[in-house]
């Protein structure tokens, strides 16, 4: 069984605005709301990939409504904990350029971690547990590496997903799968990452100091440097126009995880996770099984020496 993890999701207010100006009003052009937070987009893309999933989390107040009736619609099993704040919202502002501002997330008490650690507690051998997105705020940051060393049983396999203290404490829990995206590396470990060449120089030397089996490092438009046992590639994007970047990251986790799940082939799940990281990328939502497929019959990895 898949099950993904949110500790802190939200409501993605995605608006569109051509001539923004600061100080006044201005009128969207497009606005829409998503269930979102990135372990929620990792069981949405999943769903739509064809790999059953359960989303885990805490929701709270009419925007965690929201989300678990959005999530129902799409037939994604839900077993969340219940929170008495509301779920926060992150408006993606899209004017020449993306702006985020993401909302303060709802308070988490010693309760709802108790009621989430007796959640995963339940998960069998053989299980997997995406872990993905920001910690609360009123949560330690070490509570990926408490979930990932304690609170699973050990023979969970962990993918992981975040960035800052929760991904540097989360780092000695030895997670199966991570995808730090080269902005995280390069905070990781304190130099400029802009080059495929310097992200596999660091995504080695993570993966060698953690004794990761898997370390996805995802470039934008460059693609994604995948470093598994001695061999390190590059995987470059398909062709494509960006409409929206929202989620993409989450969409390559979920695309390395449905293939990884059908064929245990690793490389070729690295070429599905990028193929569907770029199809989600290319549109306004997430990406179609059909265009991940697509894409990825296209698709090279170029062996990379440093
Ligand atoms: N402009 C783009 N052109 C082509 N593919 C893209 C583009 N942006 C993202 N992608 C695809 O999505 C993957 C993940 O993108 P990125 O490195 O931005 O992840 P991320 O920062 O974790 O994303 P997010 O946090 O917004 O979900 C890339 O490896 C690539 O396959
Ligand atoms: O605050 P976090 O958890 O780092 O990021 C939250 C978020 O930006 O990530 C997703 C895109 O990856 C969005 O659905 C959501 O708003």
């Amino acid at each position: 069984m898949i099950y993904t993890l949110t500790l802190n999701p939200a409501v993605d207010y995605i608006v569109r605005v051509s001539d923004f100006e600061l100080g006044r009003i201005n009128r969207s052009e497009t606005d829409v709301k998503y269930p979102g937070g990135k372990g929620i987009n990792v069981s949405r893309v999943l769903n739509r990939l064809g790999q059953d999933n359960t989303a885990l989390g805490f929701v709270g107040g009419f925007t965690g409504r929201f989300i678990e009736d959005s999530l129902a619609a799409e037939n994604i099993r839900t077993d969340f904990v219940s929170v008495a704040g509301d779920t926060r919202l992150n408006i993606k502002l899209k004017t020449l350029e993306e702006t985020e501002i993401n909302g303060q997330s709802t308070h988490i008490s010693a309760a709802n971690m108790g009621a989430l650690k007796e959640k995963l507690a339940l998960l069998k051998k053989g299980d997997t547990l995406i872990l993905a997105g920001s910690l609360p705020e009123t949560v330690s940051p070490g509570t990926y590496y408490d979930i990932i060393h304690t609170w699973v049983p050990k023979d969970i396999r962990c993918f992981l997903d975040t960035n800052g203290d929760a991904l540097f404490e989360a780092l000695r829990a030895r997670p199966f799968f991570i995808k730090p995206n080269h902005h995280e590396l390069a905070e990781l470990y304190n130099v400029p990452i802009a080059s495929p060449e310097q992200a596999a120089f660091y995504g080695k030397k993570l993966q060698t100091e953690y004794s990761v089996p898997h370390v996805l490092v995802s470039m934008a438009s460059q693609g994604v440097l995948y470093i598994h046992e001695e061999e390190i590639v590059h995987i470059q994007p398909p062709r494509g126009t960006l409409v929206n970047s929202v989620g993409a990251g989450d969409s390559t986790v979920a695309g390395f995880l449905a293939k990884y799940e059908k064929t245990n082939d690793p490389k070729e799940a690295a070429i599905y996770a990028v193929a569907a990281g770029s199809a989600s990328a290319f549109s306004e939502g997430f990406c179609t099984k059909a265009e991940v497929d697509r894409y990825s019959n296209n698709m090279q990895c170029e062996r990379i020496n440093i």
